[in-house]
């Protein structure tokens, strides 16, 4: 079942310029990070209740997805992490496809195998955990 309501896009300039070009082609392989695929995912706002919708690097193994709130390294967890955390059932776009998961954070030996996996997907996460002892958050969506 589709998130049903009013959506907003991220306030900030560059992200929002890839917001707008994924919905004026339809696909989010319209946009792309270094030459490094990207998702959109779209959360429940946990303050106001509308959609929030945000790009993020593609994560993708053997079917499943996970999304990693790194927000480049920033001392804090971006925004829609507590999003996430406060309305677990989220959308995500790959390509021209949208579905809907559960979002499920992952700790331990699970994370690290995700870890790894989203540093093959994007090796800047690597260096974005070097830049913060904030542990950065990773979901694994689990398809609902
Ligand atoms: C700027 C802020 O966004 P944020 O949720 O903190 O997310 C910051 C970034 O993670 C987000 O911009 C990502 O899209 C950046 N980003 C990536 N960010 C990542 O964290 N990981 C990635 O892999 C990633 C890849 C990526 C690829 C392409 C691209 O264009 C951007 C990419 C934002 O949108 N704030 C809104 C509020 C958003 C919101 O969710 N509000 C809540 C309330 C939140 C609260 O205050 O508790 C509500 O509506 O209820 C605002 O200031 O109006």
């Amino acid at each position: 079942m589709p998130l049903e309501g009013e959506y907003e896009i991220s306030p900030t300039g560059w992200v929002r310029e890839q917001t707008e070009k994924i919905f004026e082609t339809g696909t989010t392989e319209s946009v792309d990070i270094k030459g490094r695929r990207v998702v959109l995912l779209t959360t429940r706002g946990a303050k106001t209740g509308k959609l929030r919708k945000v790009p993020l690097m593609r994560v993708e193994h053997g079917g499943h997805y996970a999304i990693v709130a790194s927000l480049g390294g920033a001392p804090k967890h971006p925004v829609w992490y507590y999003n996430v955390k406060a309305e677990p059932h989220v959308e995500l776009q790959d390509g021209t496809e949208t579905g809907d998961f559960k979002a499920r954070e992952v700790t331990g030996e699970e994370k690290a195998i995700w870890w790894e996996r989203a540093v093959e997907a994007y090796p800047d996460y690597a260096d974005y955990q070097k830049k913060t002892t904030r542990e950065i958050p990773v979901f694994v969506l689990e398809p609902l």
